[in-house]
């Protein structure tokens, strides 16, 4: 769902907003000029290939590392200039968690509590809601190290709540888990949302920024290659098409023969017709299959998914954008 404007008609405030992020290792330039724009209370994933950049932005977003060039700004902070307050008030769970292993997850909780600067009671108090929330109140008292994927990383967002950020960095949030615990993750993360928090997202997983993200962006070769919605990205690129399988061979050929415009697919004895999977069109396709006497043993609509768009958009042979047809 678009977030770009607010029930009362009124625009959002940005939660991040950034302009031509630089930033190179060495000779190797990883990001080339980031532009972003996320309105408080979205979700906004970013996503892209392994060594894209992704935990390269939240690093400079989140104030771990400065950017070479270009200007960002979180909960209305510069993160160059006012990067204590930024750290205020964002939380950040990446990849390298912050769990100890060594203690137990209540332990866990208490420290970050502490670095919080709540008293004991409000600590005590902080953690053991937290640990309710996500599950993990019969764990408590066990050492990480016996946490299971899904439980550490429930602890690490845990920890990451307890100053209340209103901007939460989850850098690729389920990678690794099984299909339960990413599933529970999102329900979590629709959560913050619904309490009011703004999550920046990284991912690799397509089905992930499509279910959560109100917004996405494809990130490739250092540049934002694509932004929008996830129905707004899938518009974008062709690929639909109507596929009709063939157990017989013979029929497969006498249909490739009479068929027009079409991709063939010999091994799988498989048709493509190009097609925008509309009634109107499928109603067309059949009635011609109908007059033509083609009998299909399968006959699929497929119309483009995040898969599509990605590989469209990540593939080395696309060459970049204009900025202005990337937004
Ligand atoms: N400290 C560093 N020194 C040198 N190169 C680095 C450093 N950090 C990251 N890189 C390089 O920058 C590129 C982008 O890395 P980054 O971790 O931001 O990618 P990513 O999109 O998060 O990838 P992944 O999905 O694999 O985590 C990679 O090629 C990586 O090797």
């Amino acid at each position: 769902m678009p977030t770009s404007v607010t029930p009362s008609g009124q625009v959002p405030s940005a939660a991040i907003s950034a302009a031509g992020l630089r930033k190179s290792y060495g000779d190797k330039l990883v990001l080339d000029g980031i532009d972003l724009h996320i309105p408080s209370g979205s979700v906004f994933a970013l996503l892209g290939p392994n060594g894209a950049g992704k935990t390269t932005v939240v690093k400079i977003l989140s104030t771990l590392i400065r950017a070479d060039d270009g200007q960002a700004r979180v909960a209305g902070h510069d993160v160059a200039t006012s990067a204590q307050a930024v750290r205020a008030a964002i939380g950040v769970t990446g990849q390298f968690s912050a769990v100890d292993g060594l203690i137990t997850g209540e332990e866990n909780m208490l420290l970050m509590t502490e670095l919080h600067h709540l008293s004991k009671r409000e600590g005590r108090q902080v953690a053991a809601e937290l640990l309710e929330r996500f599950d993990l109140r019969t764990a408590a008292k066990k050492p990480a190290a016996t946490y299971s994927g899904g439980m550490r990383r429930r602890l690490d967002i845990a920890m990451t709540l307890v100053g209340s950020p209103r901007i939460i960095f989850l850098d690729e949030p389920t990678t690794g888990l099984d299909p339960r615990s990413r599933h529970a993750m999102w329900g979590m993360i629709r959560e913050l949302v619904a309490g009011g928090a703004t999550v920046f997202l990284t991912t690799q997983y397509l089905d992930e920024a499509d279910e959560l993200a109100d917004r996405i962006a494809v990130l490739s070769n250092g540049k934002i290659v694509a932004e929008g919605t996830s129905d707004e990205l899938k518009r974008r690129i062709p690929g639909g098409h109507v596929r009709l399988r063939f157990t017989d061979p013979a029929a497969y050929r006498s249909a490739a023969a009479t068929l027009r415009d079409i991709t063939a697919d010999e091994e799988a004895l498989a048709l493509r017709i190009p097609s925008d999977g509309s009634q109107r069109e499928l109603r067309s396709i059949l009635d011609w299959l109908d007059a033509a006497d083609i009998e299909a043993d399968e006959f699929t609509v497929h119309t483009p998914d995040l898969d599509d768009v990605f590989f469209a958009l990540t593939s080395a042979n696309v060459p970049a954008q204009t900025e202005e047809t990337a937004r």
